[in-house]
């Protein structure tokens, strides 16, 4: 048998995604993300970001190829294990947040335990309400915070269930630049200090250049793949992209 010596926390082996009306928005991609990468998906419009975010979150299912969540292969699930492997091993981070406006803080945060079926582990609660620094907001309603601090709790809700992987699709894209770095700095340390894998979906070179690796994403191919990123070389290659 071979020894795994880097644990793969997403892999994707070449994954095909035809839409109904033919087009194919993902042709062929394969991929492996370490636990304990934070990995930016960019590229321009329409070539195949969210298509690649939803079929390694299983909340699609490729047309050909194989997704693994922790080695686990998520395409071959059906639907109903699809999603019980997805509430408790995969956390999502919007644009809009997506908090449930009637619930607390606090409960919004625990809603994937609830909806997995788990205990709530308090002391990790706990540990993350600090992290994301939202102590003293536990029994407010979302529409009492800011657009920063309700990402916030979006933060914390995708990390509840110690996920293998963090899904956030571009979380700071309705903030503005001083939040939107502050929100980079969280998941940049949830990465560093817990060790969180986190892959971003995001038009912003400067919020991808926060990641330790930027995939670049044209005509439902992996363009590029692009270590240490920087926002000078991400937009050069967009721009490049964009006007081929
Ligand atoms: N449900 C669908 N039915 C048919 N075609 C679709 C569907 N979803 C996406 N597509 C097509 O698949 C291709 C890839 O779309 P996708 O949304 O993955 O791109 P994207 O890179 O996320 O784009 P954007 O940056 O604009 O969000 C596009 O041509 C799109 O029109």
């Amino acid at each position: 048998m071979t020894a795994v010596l880097t644990r793969a926390a997403v892999t994707l082996e070449d994954v095909v995604k035809t839409y109904s009306g033919g087009v194919r928005a993902l042709d062929g991609v394969s991929l492996s993300v370490p636990a304990g990468t934070f990995l930016a998906v960019m590229g321009p419009s329409g070539s195949g970001k969210s298509t690649l975010m939803h079929c390694a979150a299983g909340l699609d299912t490729p047309t050909s190829g194989k997704t693994f969540i922790e080695g686990t292969e998520i395409s071959r699930l059906d639907e109903t294990r699809r999603t019980v492997l997805r509430r408790s091993r995969v956390g999502f981070i919007f644009q809009q947040y997506n908090l449930l406006p009637s619930l607390s803080v606090s409960d919004n945060i625990t809603l994937p335990l609830r909806l997995a079926g788990t205990a709530p582990d308090r002391e990790w609660v706990r540990t993350l309400v600090e992290r994301v620094g939202l102590a003293g907001r536990l029994h407010h309603r979302p529409s009492e915070l800011s657009g920063g601090q309700q990402q916030r709790v979006a933060v914390a809700r995708a990390l509840v269930t110690r996920p293998a992987v963090v899904f956030a699709d571009e979380p700071t894209g309705a903030l503005d630049i001083r939040t939107a770095r502050e929100v980079l700095d969280l998941l940049r340390t949830l990465v560093d200090e817990l060790g969180q894998t986190v892959v971003m979906v995001t038009h912003d070179p400067a919020a991808a250049a926060r990641a330790d690796l930027a995939l670049v994403m044209a005509d439902g191919r992996i363009a590029d793949t692009v270590p240490a990123p920087t926002a000078a070389r991400l937009a050069h290659r967009l721009t490049e992209l964009e006007t081929e």
